[in-house]
């Protein structure tokens, strides 16, 4: 049983891929970790550590690129309080849960959102999914959720298309989509990593109001612990398919136990100061150059 205040709980997870040369990946090794409600948890960790395997996996969408839960449990507790195992569920019952229980917002909202419908057709296609709504309910709904994200003069945006949206505009509207069924759970898979500094900043600004406002949990992927500063309550550090270090934000960074984690702040120069100075030595991390994106924030 979970314990009241959790809202999902991996327990050894383990996750591979069929490799036909070699003996399979196994991508995710013994993974656990649980998220309380109005919790953010951040999974932070270098290229091809398994933050999103796991996320994915997370949503049984993993499965779908060839994967296989070789073991362990991902224990959901849903609004109505029943718990369930998201390891035994059948597809088509995963299905109903993807947008209403929990949902996922990708790092590129271009290659997310349909260019050939209006961003409000999009959010309403949403609602209509999981809700019996009518058209002219769910474009309520889709403008109510445009203004909790805080785009400016949603009545207009509702209909206009994708590319007349900024990066950080159309991200809005991705977190905009993600929200419409107010899912208990929402996972944000790297997603400031493709606009500029700024604009991350906004977005992460969103994300911890909204937090306050419906009370809902996230877990947040990234490569940078400058943004889990910004953003975690907790935080799991990924290496090589496994958890090294899970502690609070203020102990990961106060205290870093592991090697890794002190490699990882290292890497962030403004908490570098923050961490042992001969951990990038042993860690070698890639150092990530965010893209960075020309277009201008529009309104
Ligand atoms: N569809 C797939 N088929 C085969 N192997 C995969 C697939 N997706 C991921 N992997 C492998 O699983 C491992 C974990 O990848 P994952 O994408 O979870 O890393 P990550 O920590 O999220 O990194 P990144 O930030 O670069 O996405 C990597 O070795 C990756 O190559």
């Amino acid at each position: 049983m979970l314990p009241d205040d959790v809202i999902l709980a991996v327990e050894d997870l383990e996750v591979s891929f069929a490799n036909q040369a070699q003996k399979p990946l196994r991508a995710v090794r013994g993974v656990s970790f649980n998220i309380a409600r109005g919790e953010t948890l951040a999974l932070v960790g270098e290229s091809g550590s398994g933050k999103s395997v796991t996320a994915m996996t997370v949503m049984r969408l993993t499965e779908h690129d060839g994967a296989r839960i070789t073991a362990g449990r991902i224990m959901m507790r849903l609004k109505n309080g029943q718990v369930i195992d998201l390891v035994k569920l059948p597809e088509k019952h995963v299905e109903k849960l993807r947008g209403s229980e929990i949902s996922i917002v990708f790092q590129d909202p271009m290659s997310s959102l349909n260019p050939v419908f209006t961003v409000g057709d999009q959010i309403a296609e949403a609602v209509t999914h999981h809700q019996n709504k009518t058209k002219s309910e769910a474009r309520a709904i889709a403008l109510n959720v445009l203004k909790l994200v805080r785009v400016p003069d949603a009545i207009r945006r509702l209909d206009q298309y994708p590319h007349q949206l900024s990066g950080g505009m159309r991200q809005r509207v991705m977190i905009a989509i993600a929200l419409a069924c107010r899912p208990s759970l929402m996972i944000l898979d790297e997603p400031t990593t493709a606009l500029d500094v700024t604009i991350q900043a906004q977005i992460l600004d969103l994300v911890r109001a909204l937090q306050t406002e419906i009370g809902m949990s996230v877990l947040f992927i990234t490569h940078d612990m400058g943004v889990v500063a910004e953003i975690a309550d907790r935080v799991c550090v990924m290496l090589k398919g496994e958890i090294v270090e899970t502690n609070s934000v203020h102990e990961i960074f106060s205290n870093p136990k592991h090697a890794y984690t002190r490699a990882l702040i290292s890497a962030v120069p403004r908490l570098g100061s923050m961490a042992d100075r001969d951990a990038p030595e042993k860690f070698p991390l890639v150092v990530y150059e965010p893209a960075r994106s020309p277009v201008k924030e529009i309104g």
